[in-house]
């Protein structure tokens, strides 16, 4: 089970609602996902005219925990600001910390997302920050009381897979909180091997709303996150250096 604060979830695949052909995919690929947690841009939302129909309307809700990000914010004040406009209007408590530092990578501001996240929590939101793959930021903000990390795989949209395993893990072996490996993901390989580093969930978008087939390759990713988290749990074998032969000789009959 995934535990976000007080909340448990069976599925441990985060889906992002962005960039969909269609509602009608948007919905079917939730669907094929088996998705509990559904992410997306509170700037998005027409928020003014909730009557209007939008990205979320396709999809019986009732079903799913809302993670609200705070896409578009720079600054911790305007994320603040835009979760604050979530929760106002009844969206949920719990809250992605988005704070772009730079319109070109589109990476985290790291010191803004501290704020942020501290603000949040006084506010009394359930916070789960989006960082790079910096084992000290983790640490600080899991110090701090947030419900769990997003760590980057690479940056958002661009599909480069994990770029750096080596600190996703280290942030994973300390981690207190849920790892939520967030972003970047290309691949149903990839996000198998976010949870085979031992990720506690994936989050991810892009690579299923680009895909050819979207339908398939949520199917696809759900099928994924399941292998990773199995792998990790049934355990590894450790890597050697020389071969040792799969079929044991000892007690064998000579010919
Ligand atoms: C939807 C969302 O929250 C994105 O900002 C997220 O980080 C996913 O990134 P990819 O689109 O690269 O999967």
């Amino acid at each position: 089970m995934l535990t976000i604060g007080k909340a448990s979830f069976t599925s441990r695949l985060l889906l992002g609602t962005g960039k969909f052909p269609d509602l009608d995919i948007q919905s079917k690929a939730v669907e094929a996902a088996e998705t509990e947690i559904l992410t997306f841009a509170v700037r998005r939302l027409n928020l003014e005219e909730r009557d209007k129909q939008h990205f979320l309307d396709t999809l019986d809700l009732s079903r799913y925990a809302l993670l609200p990000n705070t896409a578009g914010a720079t600054t911790a004040n305007e994320a603040v600001r835009i979760a604050k406009l979530a929760r106002a209007s009844g969206l949920c408590d719990m809250i992605k910390v988005e704070v772009i530092g730079d319109s070109k990578t589109l990476l985290p501001d790291p010191f803004e997302t501290l704020k942020a996240s501290e603000k949040l929590l006084e506010e009394g939101f359930i916070v789960l920050p989006y960082i790079s793959d910096d084992v000290i930021l983790a640490k600080r903000l899991q110090n701090l009381g947030v419900h769990a990390v997003m760590p980057g795989a690479s940056p958002i949209g661009t599909g480069r897979g994990l770029l750096n395993p080596f600190s996703l893990e280290l942030i994973i072996e300390q981690a207190e909180v849920p790892v939520i490996v967030d972003a970047g993901i290309r691949s149903p390989g990839d996000a198998a091997m976010a949870m085979q580093l031992g990720a506690d969930a994936v989050l991810l978008n892009t690579a299923v709303s680009g895909a050819q087939d979207p339908v398939k390759m949520a199917e696809a990713m759900k099928l994924a996150v399941r292998a990773g988290r199995y792998g990790f749990e049934a355990g590894l074998i450790p890597v050697k250096r020389y071969a040792s032969a799969s079929s044991p000789t000892e007690g064998l009959v000579q010919a």
